[in-house]
């Protein structure tokens, strides 16, 4: 299993979400930008690296919310969300196709990752 964070970063009220690009696994599925655990990392600190190395900003973590563990069938994924707030930065994206920033209603008509799915329920349970 790999352990994977992710972050529901706010920007002004809205909502930032990422596409994966072609070559990556999950190709063209969206997500909440993040990655994977390093040894000796916190979680805390995997994302903000995560973050700055994938879209190029600073972000500040709010509230973890729940993992969610799914079967991919070539590999098993524990993604472990944050709620987060933008802090600094132009956003650029070195690994993703596009990018969307968001209202909550509209998060549902993504074709999402199939593992951020819960989290995105999750989210639009809590108050903003
Ligand atoms: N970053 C991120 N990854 C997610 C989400 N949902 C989800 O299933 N994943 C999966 C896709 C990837 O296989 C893995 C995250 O790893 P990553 O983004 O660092 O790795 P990657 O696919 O670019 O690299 P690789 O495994 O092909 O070497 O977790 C999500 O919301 N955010």
């Amino acid at each position: 299993m790999i352990n994977v964070t992710c972050a529901i970063i706010k920007i002004n009220n809205k909502i930032l979400v990422t596409q994966r690009s072609e070559k990556m696994k999950l190709p063209l599925k969206w997500e909440f930008p993040g990655g994977k655990l390093e040894e000796g990392e916190n979680v805390v600190e995997c994302i903000k690296r995560e973050i700055k190395e994938e879209i190029n900003i600073e972000i500040e973590v709010v509230k973890q919310l729940t993992n969610s563990i799914y079967n991919y069938e070539i590999f098993t994924v524990n993604l472990i969300p944050f709620l987060s707030e933008y802090v600094s930065g132009e956003i650029i994206l070195f690994e993703h196709n596009d990018y969307k920033l968001l209202e909550k209603s509209e998060l549902l008509q993504l074709d999402w990752a199939e593992a951020d799915l819960p989290i995105v329920k999750e989210f639009l349970k809590l108050e903003l």
